[in-house]
């Protein structure tokens, strides 16, 4: 079984990971991983089903302890998952404040959920919500908590087309308003690329392969150099179909 070596967690705002491996029985999910995000920085992670990137997302976020090597995390952080995750025996904007300590403070829950566009559902029973309601008040529940980082597990993978580019576009703008680091596992490589400052590709345990995305945003799917970033990282993911490598 991993140990656990080091863990610095009152760190400026940035993700410095050093010598990470974490292993379930004999197989080495991850293995030897170094990754460093700076504060700020919007990071999107791809790779092939099963490959550790959810492994990798629950170790920075504090849900598994079985690891070895260094990792230094901000203080303030938050994930969301796929699925919203939401209490259904609590009003919405209970949820919200779960696991926040103090009193119930309803006015900061409103706010939250105001930010990402349902504060008139705060009342409300989770079951009530639609899919991209529910997604939303999971937001609120990662933002309310102000992280320096935010861990973002596929969120959008449930979610139908258009309710799905609206989260995009909510995620792009929370992030530039409040400025902290994002990390976002995914499996669009567009949506990596139209979101992230920086695209990984995680294989064989590693970070095996990274692009920076200079282009301005809103991004174009249209732009040659958009289809040139997302050509090499389907080659990387050994998906794009007729390509030589
Ligand atoms: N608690 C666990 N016990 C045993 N094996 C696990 C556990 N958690 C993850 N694994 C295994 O580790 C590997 C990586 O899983 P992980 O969920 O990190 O992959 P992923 O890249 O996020 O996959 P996906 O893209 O399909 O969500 C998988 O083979 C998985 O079965």
């Amino acid at each position: 079984m991993a140990t656990q070596l080091h863990r610095r967690l009152n760190a400026p705002a940035a993700v410095a990971v050093h010598g990470l491996t974490r292993s379930f029985g004999t197989r080495r999910v991850i293995d030897n991983l170094d990754l460093n995000i700076q504060p700020g920085e919007f990071v999107a992670l791809l790779g092939a089903s099963g490959c550790g990137k959810s492994t990798l997302l629950r170790i920075l976020g504090d849900l598994d302890p079985e690891f070895s090597g260094e990792v230094t995390v901000p203080t303030r952080r938050a994930i969301a998952f796929q699925a919203p995750r939401l209490m259904p025996w609590k009003r919405v904007w209970r949820n919200v404040l779960l696991g926040l300590p103090g009193r119930p403070d309803r006015a900061r829950a409103e706010r939250a959920l105001d930010e990402v566009g349902i504060g008139h559902r705060a009342d409300v029973w989770p079951k009530v919500l639609s899919g991209g309601e529910a997604q939303r008040a999971s937001l609120a529940r990662a933002l309310v908590r102000e992280p320096d980082l935010l861990l973002l597990d596929e969120p959008f993978a449930a979610l139908d087309a258009l309710t799905r580019l609206k989260a995009q576009a909510l995620v792009a703008e929370l992030w530039q308003r409040h400025g902290c680091a994002v990390l976002l596992v995914t499996h669009d490589v567009e949506e990596a690329i139209l979101l992230a400052d920086r695209v990984l590709v995680m294989k064989d345990g590693v970070i095996a392969h990274q692009e920076s995305i200079a282009l301005p945003r809103p991004r174009d799917v249209a732009d040659p150099e958009f289809t040139r970033i997302r050509g090499e990282l389907l080659d990387w993911l050994g998906v794009r179909q007729g390509a030589a490598h």
